[in-house]
């Protein structure tokens, strides 16, 4: 069956369907990624957004049930140049496309990808519409335009209750913007007690959870769209140790009075080399992101810039000058991709113990007594 591909330019791509029938509209956006086609699929930060790959061959090893990143897949379209419907792999358990089906996502191949990044990569990023439908170019022109840009995405991808994954170790609020598993799976590995909550949890609902440090995760579209976050964060700056992980990583800076805007494309893949200012040395990460913060807004902020992209320059890491808060643009749990930046958890954790050897907590038998004490006059 046939499947096509329409973007804002008026460009039409005409291949072969798979996964789903149906239609989607969503910003065209394309991954570099060798491998990691589930990773990327299931991805929350994809949220609303049609990804094309440019590795030519997908879907050869099949999906795996452990593979995952978040419990279902939130992309709005899947396109590559060649669709292998027969996966080899002795970890798979399914094909792409029966992945794909269940979850109501179209899928086109028999493209060329190549044409389709290049085009992405010249004008910038563009809407477009995926359909099994026989609508003409006209009629698919006009539900285009008609289309609703989607906004606040994190609504959609973030937790709607509080739920923990308990340990033994560091109590860590993760604030769940559309958080990847890898985050979670790093922060299990290191035995910390986490505490997953809302996107839209406030300050407050967050100190009485008592955490010993923050995290802000990754998630989709444009920072801006979320002002009660940056809010939240820019309350918790100097209170708690916070990490800031791409989104996580845009908010933060918000919150320090810096700025974010939109890339032209973006950067999304497992080869970006990133630049560790401190040391000079560089590291291949993993990344999914179309905004960035603005490097000129740093300046009069409270923040440093501590990595950047090596290609375009672009600001991937910060740090508060002042109080215990860093940040980076790419995904240190990797899922999928280089995994050498994993050490930036154990570096988290390391800023809590520091913050805790110079703010010790008050001894909680002295707080009771004291409660206990106020009860008994009381009575
Ligand atoms: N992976 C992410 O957290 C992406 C952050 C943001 N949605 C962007 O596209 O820049």
């Amino acid at each position: 069956m046939q499947a096509r591909l329409l973007l804002e330019n008026g460009t039409l791509f005409t291949g072969l369907a798979f996964g789903a029938d149906g239609e989607s509209t969503g910003e065209v956006v394309f991954n570099t990624g060798i491998t990691g086609y589930q990773e990327v699929l299931s991805d929350p930060s994809y949220c609303g957004q049609i990804v094309t790959m440019t590795q030519p061959l997908i879907g050869n090893y099949g999906i795996t049930r452990d593979d995952f990143e978040s419990y279902a897949p939130f992309i709005h379209g899947f396109v590559v140049r060649r669709h292998e419907p027969i996966p080899s792999n002795w970890r798979a358990e399914y094909s792409l496309d029966a992945l794909l089906k269940e979850h109501g996502i179209v899928g086109i191949s028999d493209i060329d990808t190549r044409m389709l990044t290049r085009m992405i990569r010249s004008h910038g990023t563009m809407r477009g519409i995926l359909t099994t439908s026989a609508a003409s170019v006209e009629e698919l022109q006009e539900r285009l335009i008609g289309s609703e840009i989607l906004r606040n995405q994190v609504a959609i991808t973030s937790t709607k209750n509080i739920y923990t994954s308990p340990g033994t170790k560091e109590r860590i609020v993760l604030v769940d913007f559309g958080a990847k598993n890898g985050i979670l799976r790093e922060l299990n590995t290191r035995h910390c007690d986490v505490i997953v909550v809302p996107h839209d949890t406030t300050a407050e609902q967050i100190r009485h959870l008592r955490p010993d440090g923050v995290l802000l995760s990754n998630g989709p579209g444009d920072p801006k769209d979320v002002p009660e976050a940056i809010r939240t964060v820019s309350q918790l700056i100097g209170e708690y140790p916070i990490f800031g992980i791409c989104l996580g990583h845009q908010l933060f800076a918000l919150a320090s009075g810096a700025d974010t805007e939109k890339l032209k494309f973006g950067h999304r893949g497992g080869n970006h080399p990133v630049k560790d200012l401190a040391t000079n040395r560089c590291f291949i990460t993993s990344q999914n992101h179309g905004y960035a913060v603005n490097e000129e807004s740093i300046k009069g902020t409270d923040l440093e810039i501590t990595h950047i992209n090596n290609n375009d320059k672009t600001v991937e890491g910060l740090k508060h000058r002042i109080h215990p808060a860093f940040s980076v643009q790419y995904h240190p749990e990797a899922s999928p991709g280089p995994e050498e930046s994993s050490y930036l958890f154990d570096q988290f954790l390391k800023m809590i113990a520091d913050h805790k050897l110079n703010h010790p907590a008050k001894p909680r038998q002295a707080e009771l007594a004291a409660s206990v004490k106020g009860a008994l006059q009381h009575a």
